[in-house]
C-alpha cells in the first residue's frame, strides 16, 4: 500500500469505528481484524501502519468525531507528514478544503469530564499505552516464565506474574499453552486479591463473563472449596470451561437469566462466603486499551449500568452467609459505579459494613480502594469489600 492508501484506509476504519460507537457495535480491534481479512493484499507493515494511524486518531480525540476524515485530519493538523499525504493521489485522501470539519483534540468528552473526580494531571494517564501484564498460576515458578520470554520482568506490588514486551505473542508460549498463565492486568489481579477469596470457601462470581477473575479466585482458593461462575451474557460465559479446563481449574458454571437471576441462586441464599461482583460498568478504568468506548457511553447507557450494578448488590447480599462478605469491583473512575453506589448499598442495607483490605497499590477511595493508571501504571479500577455481620 502507498502511504495515501494507508492513511485512506485508517480513515475507513476510523469511519466504522464511529458508527460502531454510536450503535453499539463491535470493539475497534474487532473492526482492524475484519477489514483486514477482507484485504489480503495488505502486509504486516502495512497492518501495523493503518492500525497506529487509526489509533493515534481515535486517542487524539476526547468527543466521537463526525467522521473518520475528520478524526484523521485533526491528527494531521499536529503533523504536517501526515497533512502532505492529503494529496488526492489514488487510493489516497482528497486534498483538505478549506472548512472541513476537524476533531477537536482531547482526552475525556466533556459531559464525562464533569462526573469524573480525577485530578487533571492523571487525565492523560487515561490513554497511555496499557502494559501487558499476566498472572502465573501459584504453584508455577516465575523463573520458568522469566525465562521462556526474553525482555518479561517480574510484577510489581508483589503479585505472582509478569510484565511481557507489548508485542508478544502470548498464545504460542509454551507456558501458556500448558495453563501456567493467564493474561491479566495488575491492577485486575490486585482486586481481585482484595475480595479476599481463601481455600475451603463457598464463593459466587456473579458476573464471570469469561472468566478471567474466575480463574484467579481459584487459584486463590488452591482447588479447595466450591466456586461458582455466573454470567447473563450465554457466549461470554462458554468461553469460561475451555480456559478453566486448560488451567486444570473446577467452577460449576450458572447461565442468569438477566431479569430474574435470583431463581437460579435460590439454593445458595444464606450459604456463600464470598459473593464477588465484577459488575459491568462504563470501562472508564480501561480506556487505556480501548480509547474508542470513551465515545460510546452516554447518559442513558451510564444510567442503566448504575441501576444494574445496585441491582447486582441487592442480589448478592441475602446470598452471603452471617460473617462472610461481598467483594464489589468496577473497572471505573466514576464514582457513581464506585464510591457513592457501595455508601447507597451500605445506607440502605443494615448489617453490612465496609471492610476492604489495605493493597500495596492504589489509595483508599470512600469505603474501597482506587487505582488509577496515573498513579498506579495499571488500568483504573475501584474495589470494595463489605462484609454482613455475623
Ligand atoms: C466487567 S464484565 C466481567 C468480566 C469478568 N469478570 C472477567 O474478569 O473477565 C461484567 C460482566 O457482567 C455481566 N452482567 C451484566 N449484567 C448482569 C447481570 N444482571 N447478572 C450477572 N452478570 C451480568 C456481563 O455479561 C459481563 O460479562
Amino acid at each position: 500500500m502507498t502511504p495515501q492508501a494507508r492513511v485512506q484506509a485508517a480513515i475507513d476504519i476510523l469511519d466504522a469505528v464511529i458508527a460502531a460507537a454510536t450503535r453499539g457495535g463491535a470493539a475497534a480491534d474487532t473492526l482492524i481484524a475484519g477489514y483486514f481479512k477482507a484485504r489480503r493484499y495488505a502486509g504486516s507493515k502495512d497492518r501495523r501502519a493503518v492500525r497506529d494511524l487509526a489509533y493515534r486518531a481515535i486517542r487524539r480525540a476526547g468527543e466521537r468525531p463526525v467522521s473518520g476524515r475528520a478524526a484523521m485530519i485533526g491528527l494531521a493538523a499536529d503533523d504536517p507528514a501526515l497533512a502532505a499525504l492529503f494529496d488526492g493521489a489514488p487510493h489516497g485522501p482528497a486534498p483538505i478544503a478549506e472548512g472541513e470539519p476537524v476533531a477537536r483534540a482531547g482526552i475525556v468528552p466533556t459531559w464525562i469530564a464533569a462526573r469524573l473526580s480525577l485530578p487533571p494531571d492523571e487525565l492523560p494517564g487515561l490513554l497511555t499505552r496499557a502494559t501487558l501484564d499476566v498472572r502465573l498460576r501459584a504453584r508455577d515458578p516465575l523463573e520458568r516464565l522469566l525465562a521462556e520470554v526474553p525482555g518479561a520482568e517480574p510484577l510489581p506490588f508483589g503479585l505472582h506474574g509478569a510484565r511481557l514486551p507489548a508485542d508478544t505473542q502470548v498464545e504460542q508460549l509454551r507456558l501458556w499453552q500448558a495453563g501456567a498463565f493467564e493474561v491479566q492486568d495488575a491492577g485486575s489481579q490486585l482486586v481481585t486479591r482484595a475480595c479476599g477469596a481463601a481455600p475451603g470457601m463457598t464463593v459466587v462470581d456473579l458476573c464471570a463473563g469469561a472468566g478471567g477473575k474466575t480463574l484467579a479466585l481459584a487459584d486463590t482458593m488452591a482447588g479447595e472449596g466450591r466456586l461458582i461462575a455466573c454470567d447473563v451474557d450465554r457466549p461470554r460465559l462458554s468461553r469460561l470451561p475451555p480456559r478453566a479446563a486448560r488451567a486444570g481449574v473446577e467452577a460449576e458454571i450458572r447461565l442468569l437469566d438477566g431479569n430474574r437471576e435470583a431463581d437460579a441462586l435460590t439454593d445458595l441464599r444464606g450459604a456463600v462466603d464470598l459473593v464477588v461482583i465484577d459488575a459491568p460498568c462504563s470501562g472508564t478504568g480501561t480506556w487505556r486499551r480501548n480509547p474508542e468506548a470513551r465515545w460510546r457511553l452516554t447518559p442513558e447507557r451510564l444510567a442503566r449500568l448504575v441501576e444494574t450494578q445496585g441491582r447486582l448488590l441487592d442480589l448478592a447480599a441475602p446470598l452471603v452467609r452471617p460473617g462472610g462478605a461481598i467483594g464489589y469491583i468496577v473497572c471505573s473512575l466514576l464514582d457513581e459505579e464506585g464510591r457513592a453506589q457501595v455508601n447507597a448499598f451500605l445506607a440502605r442495607t443494615p448489617g453490612w459494613a465496609a471492610a476492604t483490605p489495605p493493597l500495596p497499590a492504589g489509595r483508599a477511595h470512600g469505603a474501597g480502594v482506587r487505582l488509577t493508571p496515573a498513579s498506579d501504571g495499571t488500568d483504573g479500577f475501584f474495589v470494595a469489600r463489605l462484609k454482613r455481620a455475623c
